[in-house]
């Protein structure tokens, strides 16, 4: 069994490339930066490490790499004869992704069996988003070549932080994860993938995860930035930095118990583990990293404005959501593109257009105007 792998970063090797291979599968990664794809196509192992209570090493090997970048014909022809294809590449290079996974269909045989596509990116159908690129790709194709494919959506979970220099090919990461995958596209054939769990419906899951794990992470990172703190644990010894988060999660967690049902006393002990997840002190997670791409982050069923604006739609609190997108506002990273667009955009755009362009609120929802005021405020 052969799994294509789009991603070879953090999560692509720390974890989806290690629980497929720890499902029998050989991967065959496939990533745009050279040196490291060289690194993985000369290596013969790499390990994992997981860290923190429960933590062991876990090794994985028997992988290959290909560019997709320098040859791209040899990636399609990787995905024509692969089971699986998965990306962890974050979902605004899914558009790139596309055109490698349709040439590959193109190629596939007629007797293969269906070929089964994950995303694996923090966003909702993310599976989806990268088959409405491949339909687009396709062109008047797209009937034939999608029949030559299952699509389902999965949301992934575990804290893999940026690697010190040095680390080599090796991953440290949490000893928690979570992988939930969409059950009915692959009917009696799903993927063997020990350790993932197939559910009929991942809408609840995927939004109890991002809404939590990522909102959470969020605040953390934006309310610990304003606070001085470098990494996610030091941001949490903040008793400041600390009550705002918590305050920001009691706020999705009513969404989350009023729009699918979860029990108040499991969504309180969720939130309790994912505090301990982020406070542990083994893992070197920086603000700047869990803070990424700022712009992606405020906009509109993201992790902030997405749970803010249906809470209030429902009639529940949202305070400690703004103040974590007026934290989220001041997030600034020289380094990070989307950093320094967001503090571009804030002094070129009058509030309303900033709103309106930024966060996608329509102008007369009820989020909207207390939105502008943030940014209103920054203007004088
Ligand atoms: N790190 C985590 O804790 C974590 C956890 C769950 C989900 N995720 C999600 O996984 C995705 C990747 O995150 P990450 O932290 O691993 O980031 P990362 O930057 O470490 O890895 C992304 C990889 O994608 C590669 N890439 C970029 N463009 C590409 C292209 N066109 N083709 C092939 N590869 C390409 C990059 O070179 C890089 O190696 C994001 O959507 C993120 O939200 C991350
Ligand atoms: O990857 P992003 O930029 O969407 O979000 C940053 C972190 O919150 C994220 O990578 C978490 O570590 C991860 O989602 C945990 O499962």
């Amino acid at each position: 069994m052969k799994a294509v792998h789009f991603g070879a970063g953090n999560i692509g090797r720390g974890f989806v490339g290690l629980l497929l291979h720890e499902g029998g599968y050989e991967v065959v990664f496939s990533d745009v930066v050279a040196p490291l794809v060289q690194a993985l196509d000369a290596a013969e192992s790499y390990t994992v490490h997981e860290v923190g209570d429960g933590g062991t090493d876990r090794v994985v090997d028997g992988f290959r790499a290909v560019d997709s970048a320098q040859s791209p014909e040899a990636v399609a022809e990787e995905v024509a004869t692969a089971e699986v294809v998965t990306t962890a590449v974050g979902p605004m290079i899914l558009k790139h992704i596309a055109p490698h996974v349709v040439a590959g269909l193109r190629r596939r045989a007629a007797d293969a069996p269906p070929l089964q596509v994950m995303a694996c990116e923090n966003a909702i159908g993310a599976t989806d988003t990268l088959a409405g690129h491949m339909r687009e790709h396709a062109g008047a194709d797209w009937e034939e070549l999608s029949a030559r494919a299952v699509f389902a959506n999965t949301a992934v979970d575990r804290i893999v932080p940026g690697q010190p220099e040095g680390a080599g090919l090796d991953v440290t990461v949490e000893p928690f994860y979570e992988w939930a995958i969409e059950r009915g596209p692959f009917g009696e054939n799903p993927p063997h993938i020990p350790g993932a769990h197939f559910v009929d419906d991942l809408g609840p899951y995927i939004e109890r995860k991002l809404f939590t794990v990522n909102t959470g992470h969020a605040a953390a990172a934006y309310l610990g930035y304003r606070a001085g703190a470098g990494t996610i644990a030091e941001a949490l010894g903040d008793e400041a930095v600390g009550s705002g988060v918590a305050a920001a999660l009691e706020e999705t967690s009513a969404l989350l118990v009023a729009k699918h049902g979860f029990a108040a006393e499991d969504m309180a002990s969720y939130r309790e583990t994912i505090l301990g997840r982020f406070r542990n002190p083994a893992l070197p997670d920086t603000v700047q990293r869990v803070g990424r791409q700022p712009l992606r982050k405020l906009s509109r069923h993201e992790r902030l404005i997405g749970p803010a604006s249906q809470a209030v739609e429902q009639g529940l609190g949202a305070e400690a959501l703004l103040a974590v997108v007026d934290a989220a506002l001041d997030f600034r990273d020289a380094d990070d593109e989307q950093a320094n667009q967001l503090e571009g955009l804030l002094a070129d755009l009058p509030p309303r257009d900033f709103v309106e362009q930024v966060t996608g609120l329509e102008a007369d929802h009820p989020l909207a105007g207390p939105v502008e005021e943030l940014v209103a405020r920054r203007r004088g």
